[in-house]
């Protein structure tokens, strides 16, 4: 995307009680933007949850839900805390707009409003928010794979475990190593290991594709595969099809005593996550215990749990 398309394109609700305004602002920004609108807080709030639009221009005054009370609940809800607001208000003194700037908008823009001067605050809050999600992005991304990183594992491995608490639904956990990949490396060179690292987690990642599941890189050759509301079954399901899918990759690997070919080992664990007093770390250390036993049965297989 470049700079330009970073300023366009966005998805921008107006919140106003007065349909007049909505329809000047909505007249201002078709061109460049998607425009959603909202008569009050609650349809504003209702509307930002089902469709998440990039940056809320929010009118402080209306009657029931004030512009405050909509932008302490958009701070106060996950998935919708860091869309950005713009205050567009009648109210003009200074402390209006500090109260505004201090609930959390990005930004005040006082009635009667220029419209290029609208135009131009939207695109400039819009560049801002979308060179942020592209960081936060980049911070959850393994550089290499671009799959999952281990931190971005760690966050999402205990939200899916509360929310499986939650509904009473099993978890299951894959850990997965590229067997003798120090001999491939010394093999083949270390760009090469790199390459291959590439082919086999596009590979799994297609085998699980589920929008829950999340494949992310572990450590060096090393990957997790998260499974949430899957159990036993549907795990050993999803290991065999990884090792379908990595045979048929065929990845020479000459210096491997396994196979001709690039192989895996995995170790699968299933809970069922309980409503308090538990991590799921001794279902991560349970998966890590079967990945070395499939190691040390012969690799190029998957291990799971009998209990
Ligand atoms: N090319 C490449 N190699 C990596 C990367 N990260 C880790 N490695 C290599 O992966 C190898 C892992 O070696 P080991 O842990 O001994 O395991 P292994 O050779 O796969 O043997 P088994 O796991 O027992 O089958 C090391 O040689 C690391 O240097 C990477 O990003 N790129």
């Amino acid at each position: 995307m470049t700079w330009t398309n970073l300023a366009r394109n966005g998805r921008i609700l107006v919140v106003d009680d007065a349909m007049e305004n909505i329809q000047i602002l909505h007249h201002a920004l078709r061109a460049e933007h998607e425009v959603l609108f909202a008569l009050d807080g609650e349809q504003a709030l209702q509307i930002a949850r089902e469709q998440q639009p990039d940056l809320i221009l929010l009118d402080a005054v209306m009657p029931g839900m004030d512009g405050y009370a909509v932008v302490a609940a958009l701070r106060a809800a996950p998935r919708l805390q860091d869309i950005p607001v713009i205050f567009v208000t009648a109210l003009s003194q200074p402390e209006d707009e500090t109260r505004a700037l201090e609930a959390g908008a990005v930004d005040f823009i006082s009635k009667p409003f220029n419209v290029a001067v609208v135009r131009a605050r939207v695109r400039s809050q819009l560049t801002i928010k979308r060179q942020a999600d592209a960081m936060r992005e980049l911070s959850m991304t393994d550089g290499l794979t671009g799959v999952a990183n281990r931190r971005n594992f760690n966050d999402t491995v205990d939200a899916e475990w509360r929310r499986c608490a939650r509904a009473g639904l099993p978890l299951s956990l894959i850990m997965i190593d590229i067997d003798h990949f120090k001999l491939y490396n010394d093999h083949y060179g270390h760009q090469a290991g790199d390459a291959c690292l590439q082919r086999i987690s596009a590979t799994m990642k297609r085998c699980a594709s589920r929008p829950q599941d999340m494949l992310a890189r572990y450590g060096g050759e090393e990957f997790i595969l998260l499974l949430p509301q899957e159990g036993a079954d549907g795990a050993e399901v999803v290991a065999n099809r990884i090792l379908d899918e990595v045979h048929k990759l065929a990845l020479p690997h000459a210096a491997s005593p396994t196979a001709p070919i690039v192989t895996i080992s995995m170790g699968l664990a299933t809970a069922r996550p309980p409503l308090e007093g538990n991590t799921p770390g001794p279902l991560i250390r349970n998966a890590d215990g079967n990945l070395y036993r499939a190691k040390q049965t012969g690799r190029d297989r998957y291990c799971i749990s009998l209990d």
